[in-house]
């Protein structure tokens, strides 16, 4: 089996005996045939590939997994309830990590602070990517929006995003259009203080955010803005969720004989349409000034100069401009809502917060945006809301690339993944008396952000896919809040008091609430009329 070779230095030495009665060695080195060169050369490998492979070596212990009907599998769990309530429920019985048959799909829930740093900080290279949704793939053109696209083209439209779309100097740029737009709410909730009638602040906070989106997106020159916006509302509503062929692969034909996929279509049309117009009337009418460009324009600017990685086309802008509308309106609106209708709840938290901006703007008697930041119980309060009212409860899903192993799980390439940061905000391991309102909590102790690296709050999510909007959704969500305290007192219409504000959520894409909140304001320091 073995060749001996002699004379060569090499492997073995081996002591040949003497021969002539002289002492001498000879030296000899092994090597093995090669067929069992070759074979030895595989279990090599084999045992190096173990060794360094990330799969993990063993399936770890088996999920904890809430019970299961036939075909619908769990969905039974969440019937009746908010996705997150329900989700928050049953993690307290099953633990911080289970599995859950949705359908045909599993996903993985995940309901701790080390779970989400492991998924969103510490494995976020391989859970950066989002999996595939109907609605998705028909309204963002194939998925290609920054929400729902992988890959090295979503790596370049979140390049985009942070360097030229929503970046600080962006944001900044957009200073007139909110003192404009929220000026213009100023100006209507003062006639209305003026005849003591009451103000639905949902529905004046959703046209705020609007207008505020709108116009940074396509600048003054959009002829149809309301209808836009209308169908990309019912777009909203439609797609928050999942369709029956999100929840049963083999069933998709369902959601074609449902109609949901032809309405989808329909309204996909109508706002391709628009879009197109938008473009169109762009490009006819483009000025060379960068610092008055409008989103459309820095698309395409950037479309033209050529000099993208993966070039973008016509369909990929008008994906990035829908993701402005479902990501930035919304949220922003619901959580000045939240706030509003939580100080209103606790008087004293209120009268802090409105001492503050009183205080400090009295002798200037108007608030800009540049007063903001020295308003840091506002903040708090801001804080505070968003870690009971987190918009997107859930986050947006994940799905793993490679399997591997999570607190001790094995996580196959391919699962769906949830975090749960709706339940880590209220989670009394996490936080005293975790269901209160108390801005204060954040002057306690360690201050704790929501900029990705406190893991029991993740209103913004953490790691690469962290909100891209972070910065434009605070800009408008404190000065439109910081304005409201400071020019106007508030109080319930006649007849309502603080115990009969239902404070529930609606079911929906963000979590919003359910009743719209209404105040009558008086107004307490009149503004300027520019202001
Ligand atoms: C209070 C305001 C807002 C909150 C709380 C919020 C929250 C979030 C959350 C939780 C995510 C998902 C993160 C994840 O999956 O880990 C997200 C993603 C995103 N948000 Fe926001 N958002 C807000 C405002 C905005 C605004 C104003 C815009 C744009 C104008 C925006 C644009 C986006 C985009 C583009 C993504 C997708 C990021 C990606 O997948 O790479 N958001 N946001």
């Amino acid at each position: 089996m073995w060749l001996t070779l002699t004379g060569l230095e090499g492997w073995a030495l081996t002591n040949s005996q003497p021969s002539h009665g002289t002492s001498r060695f000879k030296m000899e080195l092994q090597v093995p045939s090669l067929p069992v060169l070759l074979s030895s050369f595989l279990v090599l490998l084999i045992i190096v590939r173990r060794v360094f492979s990330s799969k993990p070596k063993h399936v770890g212990p088996e999920f904890p997994t809430p019970s299961r009907l036939p075909f619908i599998g769990s969905i039974h769990h969440l019937i009746g309830k908010l996705p997150h309530h329900a989700l928050r429920d049953l993690a307290r019985k099953h633990g911080n990590v289970m599995k859950l048959r949705l359908g045909q799909v599993d996903q993985i829930i995940f309901s701790s602070r080390e779970g989400a740093q492991q998924v969103l900080k510490a494995q976020d290279a391989n859970f950066a990517f989002r999996p595939e949704f109907t609605a998705a793939k028909i309204i963002a053109y194939g998925q290609s929006d920054i929400a729902f696209s992988n890959g090295e083209y979503w790596r370049q439209l979140r390049k985009i995003c942070v360097m030229e779309l929503l970046g600080a100097k962006r944001v900044k740029s957009f200073v007139s259009l909110r003192k404009e737009q929220v000026g213009r709410l100023m100006s209507d909730v003062s006639n209305a203080a003026a005849i003591g009638k009451p103000i639905n602040l949902g529905e004046r906070l959703n046209e705020l955010t609007n207008s505020i989106v709108v116009q940074a997106s396509f600048g003054r020159r959009c002829q149809q803005q309301r209808k836009f916006m209308e169908t990309i509302k019912e777009v909203i509503k439609m797609a928050s969720g999942f369709s029956v062929g999100d929840l049963f692969p083999s069933l998709k034909v369902v959601d074609v004989l449902t109609g949901f996929s032809t309405q989808l279509i329909k309204y996909h049309n109508k706002l391709d349409a628009i879009l197109d117009a938008t473009i169109k009337e762009h490009q006819m009418t483009r000025e060379g000034d960068e610092e008055e460009e409008d989103l459309i324009d820095v698309l395409l600017r950037l479309k033209d100069e050529g000099n993208l990685e993966v070039p973008i086309t016509f369909d990929n802008i008008k994906a990035v401009v829908i993701d402005m509308f479902a990501g930035g309106t919304e949220t922003t609106a619901n959580t000045i809502e939240w706030a509003m209708s939580e100080l209103m709840l606790r008087p004293s938290t209120l009268q802090r917060a409105q001492k503050e901006v009183r205080e400090a703007m009295k002798d200037k008697g108007y608030i800009e945006e540049t007063d903001v930041p020295q308003f840091s119980y506002l903040h708090d309060v801001v804080k505070e809301t968003l870690r009971l009212h987190p918009p997107f409860p859930l986050l947006f899903p994940r799905v793993g690339q490679e399997t591997t192993e999570v607190l001790g799980y094995t996580i196959p390439a391919g699962s769906r993944l949830l975090i749960n940061v709706w339940s880590l905000g209220r989670d009394p391991r996490y936080w005293k008396e975790a269901d209160s309102f108390k801005p204060e909590r954040f002057e306690e102790g360690v201050n704790r952000e929501f900029k990705g690296n406190d893991f029991e709050f993740l209103p913004f999510g953490a790691g690469r896919r962290m909100c891209a909007g972070m910065t434009f959704g605070l800009t408008t969500l404190e000065l439109t809040l910081s304005k409201f305290l400071f020019h106007f007192d508030w109080a319930f219409p006649k007849g309502v008091k603080a115990e009969d504000i239902d404070m529930s959520e609606s079911f929906g894409a963000s979590a919003s609430r359910k009743v719209n909140l209404l105040l009558v304001p008086s107004l307490r320091y009149p503004f300027p009329t520019l202001d």
